[in-house]
């Protein structure tokens, strides 16, 4: 292909070995704090996060949804049912009346919010990523966040059956759940935009996937070969191709045209990440999803995720919104 209809379709493709490694380092583009800061804050964030979490709801950790010592994941049960609110615990007291303290949460109905954490699919952790726990169970929603095995350990491949396997599990264990809605940052984004395009036959379930946000990702993953990301990933042209929803989207169909796909990225995310939202969103809309795009003002790449521990944060708030039918 000629070099300027590269540039063009792939603006990436046109940059200099440094400029790619800048725009795909997204603690680069944080301008209220310096790089190692930014990075360092969103894990004291997130570890104090998931501190309270376990401290202030009731939840089950480090459950096995597979055998790999990686392949595990956190519950965290709705806090209350509030007043005005569809979904919590709502239907169990129209059928049974008020719910006593013990019975089992497995036949309650609640909304399941997943959350897939980032790091470039070689960091981060569930330990660390509680962040929407506090305000989400308040309001009637169990939260999970997955585990997955991060390169080294795992080639994405495996990260990507992982999450799906994790999906599988939260259905079986909550067949009555009022919608699995998946969330995914960065990396994380990559791998719940995957989960558009899986095959749950062979699972033999399938989950009651109502939406997906997907926050700041990665859809293309073709540029993250010429960075210094791709040293313990090791990842071919063929696995980054095989792995890049923005790829696979273009030929496939909605499995189910009802579902939510809600593309967000920050305003100070860096224009190559800005570019693969925009881009991501794009191709669902020709493909028949209903999609919606949304760009963050005044947030960075860890922010976005950092203030999800508010209730009055407008993701936070959206994200309500979208489970509780509210727009
Ligand atoms: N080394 C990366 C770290 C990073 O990208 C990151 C860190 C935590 C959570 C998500 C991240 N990005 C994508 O998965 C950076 O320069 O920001």
């Amino acid at each position: 292909m000629d070099v300027r209809g590269d540039a063009l379709g792939a603006p990436w493709k046109s940059m200099s070995a440094e400029e790619l490694e800048n725009q795909y380092s997204p603690s680069r583009w944080v301008v209220r704090l310096g790089a190692e800061e930014a990075l360092r804050t969103y894990t004291q964030i997130g570890i104090e996060a998931t501190r309270r979490a376990r401290a202030t709801r009731r939840s089950l950790l480090h459950i096995p949804y597979g055998d790999s010592t990686g392949e595990t994941l956190d519950i965290y049960l709705p806090h209350k049912a509030p007043e005005g609110r569809r979904g919590g615990f709502g239907f169990c007291r129209r059928a049974l009346g008020p719910a006593p303290p013990t019975r089992p949460l497995a036949f309650t109905a609640f909304p399941v919010f997943m959350f897939v954490h980032g790091g470039y699919w070689q960091c981060g952790s569930k330990d660390e990523s509680a962040f929407m726990v506090e305000p989400l169970t308040a309001q009637g929603v169990a939260v999970v966040t997955v585990a997955y095995d991060i390169a080294p350990r795992g080639s994405l491949d495996q990260m990507v059956d992982q999450v799906t396997r994790s999906i599988a599990f939260v259905q079986k264990r909550y067949p009555r759940n009022e919608g699995i809605y998946l969330c995914g940052h960065s990396a994380g984004a990559q791998l719940a935009a995957m989960m558009l395009l899986a095959d749950w036959t062979e699972l033999g379930v399938t989950p009651n996937l109502k939406g997906f946000f997907l926050v700041s990702g990665v859809y293309d993953l073709e540029p993250i070969l010429c960075t210094s990301q791709n040293a313990p990933l090791h990842l071919t042209l063929e696995d980054a191709q095989r792995n890049s929803p923005q790829l696979l989207m273009a030929l496939t169909q909605p499995a189910d045209p009802t579902c939510h796909v809600l593309v967000i990225v920050g305003q100070h995310d860096s224009p190559e990440f800005q570019r693969q939202s925009r881009e991501f969103y794009q191709t669902l809309c020709q493909g028949g999803w209903k999609a919606a795009f949304e760009e963050l003002r005044d947030v960075d790449h860890f922010e976005i995720i950092e203030n999800l521990t508010q209730e009055d944060y407008v993701l936070t708030q959206i994200i309500l919104k979208t489970i509780f039918q509210e727009f």
